[in-house]
């Protein structure tokens, strides 16, 4: 099977390579507009794969997308990283205008493909990519949720002292260092509520932390992160081409879930070959629910700039 990711830099290409490392791909296509990184990585990649024994094939393309065609699903990270200080949303006028074409050029060779967005700021991103193309909603998935449940289980197995593996938690909401909203109501230690184990204190640190853990990598790096967000663009992947049918919470388009209808934000959803196969419409308490209602009109202040930018 194949998949494309488009944007060679250190999201796309450290995604490409956990999908050729786990041969979730048999061919893997990155592409970039920088004449030769694209191809030059995915030969780096390929000169790994005798000693890390695996077959997938990654090919490079400088902008040529008839390279991508026939590509079962596409995941798209082209377009800027924010530096220290930034918000997510500050890139909205240049990833914008990136993402919109990125899209029209993939459909002219793969019209059944199902998106998976990373540019940011995301939710923005996914409402574009579904309102520009007309592509069916099902077929457009914003990948945040999975990086930003693992953050928040990574923060709870710190205050923990325990291993991530052994943490469920998930974060739904915007993907913004204010829109997300980790849910410390079902968060568990292998099915033990934390708060069982925590102090009230403690999880609100661990909320906070999660909620700004993007901007605290990229005040560490300079740019953004690349490692995590780049294995789970490959996990969202592997779910829709091995058809896991895995609850996988990512950024879909609403109508009336959850209270909400018109805006792609992130949800618990049912991830498949289909793409997004089921959401999962569970009743928040009225806390969280007033939480996801302030978070959607955040996404939804943003998804107005795109009509003023006349992409939508
Ligand atoms: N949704 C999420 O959870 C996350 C989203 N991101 C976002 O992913 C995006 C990429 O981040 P990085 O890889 O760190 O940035 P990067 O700067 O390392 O790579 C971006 C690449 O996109 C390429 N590009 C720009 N315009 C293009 C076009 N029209 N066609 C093809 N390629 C094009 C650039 O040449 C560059 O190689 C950023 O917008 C970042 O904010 C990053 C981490 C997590
Ligand atoms: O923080 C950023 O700008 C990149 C991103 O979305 C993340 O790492 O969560």
């Amino acid at each position: 099977m194949k998949v494309t990711v488009v944007g060679a830099g250190n999201v796309g290409a450290t995604c490409a390579n956990v999908l050729a490392q786990k041969e979730i791909a048999s061919e893997v296509v990155l592409l970039d507009i920088k004449e030769g990184v694209a191809e030059g990585k995915a030969m780096d990649m390929m000169q790994t794969s005798h000693m890390l024994g695996f077959d997938s094939t990654v090919i490079g393309s400088t902008n040529d997308y008839s390279k991508t065609a026939g590509s079962a699903v596409v995941v798209i990270t082209s377009g800027l990283p924010r530096k220290p200080g930034m918000s997510r949303e500050d890139l909205i006028g240049t990833n914008a205008g990136i993402v919109k074409s990125v899209v029209d050029n993939i459909l002219k060779y793969s019209p059944d493909t199902i998106f998976v967005i990373i540019s940011n700021p995301m939710d923005t991103m996914t409402y574009l990519a579904l309102k520009a193309s007309g592509v069916a909603k099902n077929r457009i998935i914003g990948m945040g949720g999975m990086l930003d449940s693992n953050r928040f289980k990574y923060y709870l197995s710190q205050a923990l002292g325990v291993t991530p593996t052994d943490v469920q938690g998930l974060v739904i909401g915007g993907h913004g260092d204010t829109t997300m909203i980790p849910l410390t109501r079902f968060a568990t230690y292998n099915g033990i509520p934390v708060s069982e184990l925590l102090s009230a204190e403690t999880l609100q640190k661990v909320v906070a932390d999660t909620m700004v853990g993007g901007a605290t990598l990229t005040k560490l790096l300079g740019t953004s992160a690349w490692y995590a967000p780049g294995a789970a663009g490959a996990t969202v992947v592997e779910a829709i081409v091995r058809d896991e049918k895995k609850v996988i919470t990512s950024c879909v388009y609403l109508e009336g879930e959850y209270g909400q209808k018109d805006i792609c934000i992130g949800v618990p959803v049912v991830i498949g070959k289909d793409g997004v196969e089921k959401i999962i419409d569970f009743k928040l308490n009225a806390e969280e629910q007033a939480l996801f209602n302030k978070s959607a009109d955040a996404v939804r202040g943003m998804n107005n700039i795109l009509s003023d930018m006349k992409l939508v």
